[in-house]
């Protein structure tokens, strides 16, 4: 079976440029060519890009699949144009020894996307005794993360970063100190003070990330950093970056769009971990990547019930939706506006993290790979709205915005994931 995808654009040697592109055998066959194919595809001048890669999802299954399933998650990961996430492993039961982690494998295979799943740090992600890395690493393990919750131990995160170096894989830290946060809600700073709101302030990312970088130094461990937020995060790991620490980062796209300043009353849509920071952090994030301190671009996808998120700031738990928004906000704030070029996005949400965490079996829009593919449509804009999300989560702060870069076709394997029209009829 071959399927011809013509009168597109893409990226070919740094340039955009008209593109057909010649799918068979789940594979990229040819560029350009004049070849017939069984199927034939009229992509109307939409842009084909590499399928998106997202190494910072919350799947939920097990344990919470109210919240979201691998089915759900993996199908608002296609309709966002990602072919290939990694899936977080604060689950119930916790994937923590590798019989579990297996069991957890073969539930991912229920996705329509390639999912990469993380191993926790800690037995049960409780911070306190570290897992069996090499078992977890023999059942499949491409990182390690107890994300959620910050390491508090010191010890346990030496000893993690020692065996994880032997094992030469990555340790992804949710960098937050515990004791630090107290019961904060939102960003301490005005906003927080005119909510009434309890503060989160950016001591308690930055001072574990100071803490980490130095015990990632002594260790030469892969270490890298999730949901990076805080300018002074950011000078800590451009300091480290310098002096040669085997340390990366990733940013959310609702830390380069949003700041406190956009919390305008109680509305959970704007709660997340690590919090919505000031402005000046959010400059600081968008400058950090384009001098290259921050690596990528990873959404934190992290679904709960409308029910859950219509709690208010103080009891409504934490976390956005990002998997279906991402490409598009990203593509009309930033590029459409022409603050980046093109080729900068798709670096920072498909190459980087597919070099960095050296995933295998991930095509990247070149001649024998496999075809997973991402086909965005920059001429039209649409309005983002909850009933289109296929995850069960539509805490989103960006419903009702309106942006172009819509996705228009995802291919894993040179499958269709997701087809606009078919989709949402
Ligand atoms: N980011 C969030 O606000 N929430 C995440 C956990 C996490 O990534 O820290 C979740 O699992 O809900
Ligand atoms: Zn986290």
């Amino acid at each position: 079976m071959s399927l011809l995808l013509k009168n597109g654009c893409g990226i070919v040697a740094g340039q955009l440029q008209a593109l057909n592109v010649l799918v068979e055998a789940g594979r990229i066959k040819q560029f350009n060519g004049d070849d017939t194919a069984d199927k034939v595809v009229d992509l109307q001048h939409a842009f084909i890009s590499p399928g998106l890669v997202d190494v910072h999802v919350h799947l939920r299954e097990p344990g919470f699949t109210n919240k979201e399933t691998v089915k759900t998650g993996s199908a608002a990961a296609a309709h966002g144009g990602f072919t290939t996430i990694g899936a977080m492993a604060n689950l119930n039961p916790t994937p923590d020894n590798g019989e579990l982690f297996m069991q957890q494998v073969k539930l991912n295979q229920t996705g329509t996307v390639k999912i990469k799943q993380y191993a926790p740090v800690t037995k049960h992600r409780q911070g306190q005794a570290v897992v069996n890395f090499e078992e977890l690493q023999a059942a499949g393990a491409f990182a390690f993360s107890d994300d959620g919750d910050g390491i508090t131990n010191a010890n346990v995160m030496l000893t993690a970063m020692k065996q994880l170096a032997a094992l030469k894989l990555p340790l992804c830290d949710h960098a937050q100190d515990m004791d630090l946060t107290q019961s904060g809600v939102i960003n301490a700073g005005a906003t927080a003070q005119k909510l009434g709101m309890p503060g989160v302030n950016n001591v308690s990312e930055t001072a574990q990330i100071a803490r980490n970088l130095v015990l990632a130094q002594a260790t030469g461990v892969h270490y890298h950093v999730c949901h990076v937020s805080t300018k002074e995060s950011i000078e800590l790991v451009r300091i480290a970056k310098a002096s040669g620490v085997n340390v990366t980062c990733e940013v959310t796209p609702h830390h380069l769009l949003l700041d406190d300043t956009n919390i305008v009353d109680d509305d959970a849509q704007y709660k997340m971990n690590p919090p919505l920071r000031s402005q000046a952090d959010r400059l600081a994030c968008v400058a950090g990547l384009m001098d290259g301190t921050i690596d990528m671009i990873a959404t934190d996808h992290a679904p709960h019930t409308d029910k859950e998120k219509g709690q208010g700031l103080l009891a409504s738990p934490n976390g956005i939706v990002g998997s279906e928004t991402a490409f598009a906000l990203l593509y009309t704030k930033f590029v459409s506006s022409g603050i980046w070029p093109l080729h900068k996005l798709i670096e920072w949400m498909s190459i980087a993290p597919t070099q960095i965490f050296k995933l295998t079996n991930v095509g990247q829009l070149k001649i024998g790979d496999p075809a997973d593919l991402a086909i965005f449509d920059l001429e039209h804009s649409t309005t983002i709205a909850a009933n289109q999300f296929l995850s069960k989560g539509h805490n989103s702060p960006f419903i009702g915005q309106s942006v172009y870069g819509g996705t228009v076709m995802t291919l894993v394997n040179g499958q269709i994931v997701y087809r606009r029209d078919s989709n949402h009829d």
